[in-house]
């Protein structure tokens, strides 16, 4: 066997430590695969006192120093946020490194300028484990479907929030509790924050949209809402109409207000889906993503989507693929080329609505609320009453409307004196 490739690891927590643990695990067998062996060059971190586990010589904190060294052929970065990831990742490249990266919020910033620097340079740029974790769906996305024209990506592709979504409709656990055993677990990012107020997901999302569309998509783009003012109402009222809440990341072919179909529209929020669809039964920190493609027809993705090893395992997937472009010569996939979709806001994106109203139950309530959402061009597919007198409560869900004529009814509703109170609101996704 030939000279060893030399991976250069910027970072070593969750994901790292799995990282350089499956990496000496594995080490026959890879390079059995690859046709040289791999040989991890030094591994950058903030504080090596904190990593015992790391063989001292490999330790190093001069990351910047590390991955342009002339012996290093590959560099793997796992260190998270946008800088130093960022500068890292563009001298490596500069350097002639092929890289792979977990760092979903990064690509979601700066991956088109990104790709053109890896272009420009001649180098390989993955990052199969930046979303959904250990499933293989980025690489579906680009390669195996790139000849089929996509209409939607629908998903759950944030482990945390799906975890503590869960956990609090399966065994009642409070958002705390639910968290921090996400955190320990390994799911949650540095501020898990990310995830709870759907960062995390917006990101996927627009690496997801970007890929699925051909269109630059970036975090900025997308319509974001996380799981913080999910409350115990909003479940109560999903079971009721046998649905369940969760954290949802929307990628959809849309058509403008001129009815043009060029535009695409990108979400993440929570929402009700009935609990006979697919992605309901998607539970603890795995994810899933449907995607609908003209001739491929749907489509299921489904794995753990969070976690060190499930992520190590796709970033092990990503560097064996760049190990052997490596070894045979050839050149990595580059970007998917742009179709130049519009960007829809969300304000005309079509959604659902699912509205709980604490009203009084007195002749005229109803219809005063109904010509509210009328007002607005929005259609009620279905209307129920509970109770009566002063303790009457109102659920209606509506048929699609433009999200801003839908967010315009709710805010009017709040202020209307037969209205008591607002006490649920969520879209609704997959209901018939
Ligand atoms: N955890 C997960 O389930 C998943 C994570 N990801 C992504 O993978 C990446 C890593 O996540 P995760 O492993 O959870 O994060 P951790 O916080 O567990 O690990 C981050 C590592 O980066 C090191 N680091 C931070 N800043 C620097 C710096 N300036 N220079 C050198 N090293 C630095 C830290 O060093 P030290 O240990 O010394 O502090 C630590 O080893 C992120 O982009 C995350 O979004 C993607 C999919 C799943
Ligand atoms: N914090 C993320 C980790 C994987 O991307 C999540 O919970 O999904």
């Amino acid at each position: 066997m030939s000279d060893s490739l030399k991976v250069a690891l910027l970072g070593c927590g969750t994901v790292g430590g799995a990282v350089l643990r499956l990496l000496t695990e594995q080490s026959d067998d890879l390079a059995a695969r690859i046709g040289r062996r791999v040989e991890v060059a030094g591994v950058a971190v903030r504080r090596p006192d904190h990593h015992p586990e790391v063989p001292a010589e490999l330790l190093t904190t001069d990351a910047h120093g590390l991955v342009t060294r002339p012996d290093v052929d590959l560099v793997v970065e796992v260190i998270g946020g946008i800088e130093p990831a960022r500068s890292l990742l563009l001298a490596a490249i500069g350097a002639g490194k092929s890289v792979v990266s977990a760092n979903k919020a990064l690509l979601a910033e700066d991956g088109v300028a990104l790709h053109a620097a890896a272009g420009q340079a001649g180098v390989d740029l993955y990052y199969e484990a930046a979303v959904a974790g250990a499933i293989p769906l980025l690489r579906p996305l680009r390669e195996s479907l790139a000849g089929d024209q996509l209409r939607r990506v629908v998903g759950i592709v944030n482990g945390t929030t799906n975890y503590i979504l869960s956990r609090m409709a399966e065994t009642g656990a409070g958002f705390g509790e639910a968290l921090a055993e996400a955190t320990e677990l390994g799911y949650a990012e540095a501020d898990p924050t990310a995830d709870v107020d759907g960062f995390d997901a917006a990101a996927k999302a627009a690496i997801l949209a970007s890929l699925a569309f051909h269109t630059p998509v970036t975090a900025a783009d997308v319509y974001r809402e996380g799981i913080s003012a999910v409350s115990a109402t909003d479940v109560a009222r999903a079971a009721e109409i046998g649905c369940t809440v969760k954290l949802l990341a929307i990628c959809e072919r849309v058509a403008g207000a001129d009815g043009a179909d060029d535009g695409v529209a990108v979400r993440v929020h929570p929402a009700m889906i009935p609990t006979t669809h697919p992605l309901a039964s998607v539970g603890g920190a795995f994810n899933a993503v449907f995607v609908e493609a003209e001739a491929a027809g749907e489509l299921m993705f489904y794995g753990r989507g969070a976690g060190g090893e499930p992520t190590a395992s796709a970033v092990l997937g990503d560097l064996v693929a760049v190990a052997r472009n490596r070894v045979s010569g050839a050149a990595g996939p580059g970007t998917t080329g742009y179709a130049g979709l519009t960007v829809r806001s969300m304000a005309d994106t079509p959604t659902r609505y699912h509205v709980s109203l604490d009203v009084a139950d007195k002749p005229g309530v109803l219809a005063t609320v109904a010509h509210e959402f009328a007002a607005h061009g929005v259609s009620i597919a279905t209307v129920r009453q509970d109770g009566h007198g002063e303790a009457a409560t109102l659920v209606i869900v509506t048929h699609r409307a433009p999200d801003a004529a839908l967010s315009a009814t709710v805010a009017r509703l709040r202020e209307m004196d037969a209205v008591r109170a607002v006490t649920s609101v969520l879209r609704v996704e997959g209901l018939a």
